[in-house]
């Protein structure tokens, strides 16, 4: 953790330059919140989760977590710490159940067993047979399954790239209010591009808004 005055920052980016997109002289994400960015499109929201996430680095300037520089950290290994669901996320062939595991699959953790997998779907409100398969879901019940994937990644830090963009505003608020209530109890930390100012207003305890560069 980064101490600042008193207070505990995760991320902190410094004189961040990422092609013509993103210009962050100083950026401070704090530990234990629910962080929203906001912006209009094409401003750089998902870029920037992309840089936090390891998945790009910048053209200049630096990204600390906690105490380290981002380029000091092997991006793997980040990635299992601070894990990134885009906007759009991949299903992969197979049933409900292998796609639920194939996170911790790919972070060489140990499965899950059903009644793990079952909670999680819960925590979404997916109500579906884990034999089913996943290719069959409509867009919303992959994304819910997708955001169950992450969940059972338990990592410090989610980053959700409008998470329930195709859901309707009913479930959004479900979902988005079971899954804030599972990473306050865990003390996780949650940061989530938006576009639901509703969302925003009445889950975020952090805001970040960006703007579109003027070039
Ligand atoms: N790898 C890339 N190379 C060049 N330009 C890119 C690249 N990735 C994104 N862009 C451009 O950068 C700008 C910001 O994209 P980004 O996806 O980060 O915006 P956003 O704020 O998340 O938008 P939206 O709300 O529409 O999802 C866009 O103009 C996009 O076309």
């Amino acid at each position: 953790m980064i101490e600042k005055q008193g207070r505990a920052y995760m991320f902190l980016l410094e004189n961040i330059l990422y092609k013509n997109i993103l210009h962050i002289d100083k950026m401070e994400i704090p530990a234990n919140q629910i962080t929203c960015i906001v912006g209009e499109s094409g401003a750089g929201k998902s870029t920037l989760l992309k840089l936090l996430n390891s998945m790009l680095s910048a053209d200049s300037g630096s990204i600390y977590y906690q105490d380290k520089n981002l380029e000091d950290v092997d991006p793997v290994h980040h990635r299992r710490r601070v894990v990134m669901l885009a906007q759009q996320p991949t299903i992969f062939e197979g049933t409900i159940r292998e796609n639920l595991n194939i996170g911790l699959v790919f972070s060489e953790k140990k499965p899950k067993e059903d009644h793990e997998l079952i909670k999680a779907m819960a925590v979404v409100h997916l109500n579906k047979n884990l034999d089913e398969d996943a290719g069959t879901l409509s867009g919303g019940e992959k994304q819910r399954l997708a955001l169950a994937r992450v969940y059972l990644m338990e990592p410090e830090v989610y980053l959700l790239d409008e998470p329930t963009a195709a859901l309707d505003e009913e479930t959004e608020e479900v979902v988005i209010g079971n899954f804030i209530k599972k990473v306050k109890e865990k003390d996780q930390s949650l940061i989530m591009i938006t576009h639901s100012q509703k969302i925003a207003t009445k889950y975020g305890d952090y805001m970040i808004t960006l703007e579109k560069r003027v070039v």
